[in-house]
């Protein structure tokens, strides 16, 4: 079985450049099997709800692993995608958070905002991002289990 993540990225305007950065980044990444653009391209102007909630049901189906997720502050799409019965979604915009958002959370979509941290910086924290994997047997799984076991799902 293939361990390469299969990704969704989205963002609306006032995160469309930052995306399509991360979403060559990422398609670069040999960490990556695929990268799924669920938008918004350069004419179209779905809003962040939109988005997030296609993204994140993307991974709620099965069908994709994690997303990433920009807007102008990174807090309109996490709110979204944490909507979708199973996920975890948070905004990180340093890398101890970004680790902890997948070895503490696992969390499946991680947020950021265009208006609130530098490109360079959204590139390394996605980078790092990648590397993370939660450990299913640590001591932090028994509390993503409360969180599974108040919603009542167990899929994801
Ligand atoms: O959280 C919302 C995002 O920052 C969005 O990009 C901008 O939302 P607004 O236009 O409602 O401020």
């Amino acid at each position: 079985m293939s361990t390469k993540l299969r990704l969704v990225i989205g963002s609306d305007d006032a995160g469309f450049e930052y995306k399509e950065a991360l979403k060559a980044d990422l398609e670069a990444s040999e960490l990556v099997e695929s990268v799924t653009d669920v938008g918004v391209d350069a004419v179209s102007h779905t809003p962040y709800p939109s988005v997030a909630i296609a993204a994140a049901e993307l991974i709620a189906a099965g069908k994709a692993d994690r997303a990433l997720l920009v807007c102008g502050t990174g807090l309109g799409v996490a709110i979204a995608a944490n909507k979708v019965p199973g996920i975890r979604a948070v905004t990180a915009h340093d890398s101890f958070s970004v680790e902890r958002a997948v070895l503490s959370n696992n969390a499946q979509v991680l947020t950021f905002g265009q208006r609130v941290v530098g490109l360079e910086l959204a590139r390394r924290l996605a980078k790092e991002w990648l590397t993370y994997t939660f450990d299913e047997s640590s001591a932090s799984a028994e509390k993503v289990t409360l969180i599974k076991d108040y919603e009542g799902v167990t899929s994801c």
